[in-house]
């Protein structure tokens, strides 16, 4: 059987109620998440502070069956790893920018069982993580400046994603940043198969259905490429 691209949807939590972390999360499985991706910054590799492991292990031991996305916004991702595994994490995606050891981080992360992601911010060209899609599950191209919720999409960033998904049909493309259902339609044109949306989701009246349009919208474009091959 031969694999094939999936439309994933990982609603982030960084703009909803965190004093009612557990109850906002559920309410996203229970509205169809594929995921949850779970922002964690440092302070320091971007200037914000939300939340670490302590949180997300209180988080998994409430919710035990969803992939856990770590968005990991810090200075020393290896620091991180192993508390971040004991806190059962699926999938641990950090920034390559701020460290050169990246083939021994993502190792070091699937040692631990987990997932390595690769994100890369706007500025970065994407030459910068294409060496590292052979060591890594997935690569997060950043659509907002990381560091806050709300922000407005960047579209330029589209130009890394086709060419990735050009060169590599079948790699998981992540892209987070103002997604939602006025920019899904530029994202699953240009290859994106793994949607982070916050604000949009979070916000919406209605989460179910707007979570329901985004993997729709990416879906179709999936099954328009590959009915043409
Ligand atoms: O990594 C992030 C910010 O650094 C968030 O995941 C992202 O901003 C999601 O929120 P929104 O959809 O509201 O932009
Ligand atoms: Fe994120």
């Amino acid at each position: 059987m031969s694999r094939s691209l999936k439309a994933l949807i990982g609603p982030s939590i960084l703009n909803s109620d965190l004093s009612k972390l557990f109850e906002e999360s559920q309410k996203l499985i229970d509205n169809g998440a594929d995921y949850l991706h779970l922002d964690v910054m440092d302070g320091h590799f971007v200037p914000n502070l939300t939340f670490g492991h302590p949180i997300v292990k209180c988080l998994r031991n409430h919710i035990k069956d969803a992939f856990f996305e770590t968005h990991m916004m810090v200075s020393r991702p290896e620091q991180w790893i192993a508390p971040m595994a004991d806190a059962g994490v699926n999938q641990y995606t950090f920034h390559i920018e701020p460290i050169t050891n990246v083939e021994e981080i993502c190792r070091k992360i699937k040692e631990h069982g987990m997932k390595a992601g690769v994100a890369i911010k706007p500025g970065t060209p994407v030459e910068e993580v294409e060496e590292y899609i052979s060591v890594a599950d997935m690569v997060l191209i950043m659509t907002v400046e990381p560091g806050f919720g709300g922000q407005k999409f960047m579209e330029d960033q589209m130009a890394k994603v086709q060419y990735l998904r050009k060169h590599y049909p079948l790699l998981n493309i992540e892209v987070d940043g103002g997604v939602g259902p006025s920019t899904i339609d530029c994202c699953a044109d240009a290859g994106a198969n793994m949607i982070v949306s916050g604000t949009a989701v979070t916000g919406s009246k209605d989460q179910m259905a707007t979570i329901k349009l985004l993997r729709d919208t990416v879906q179709t474009a999936i099954d328009k490429v590959k009915n043409t091959e």
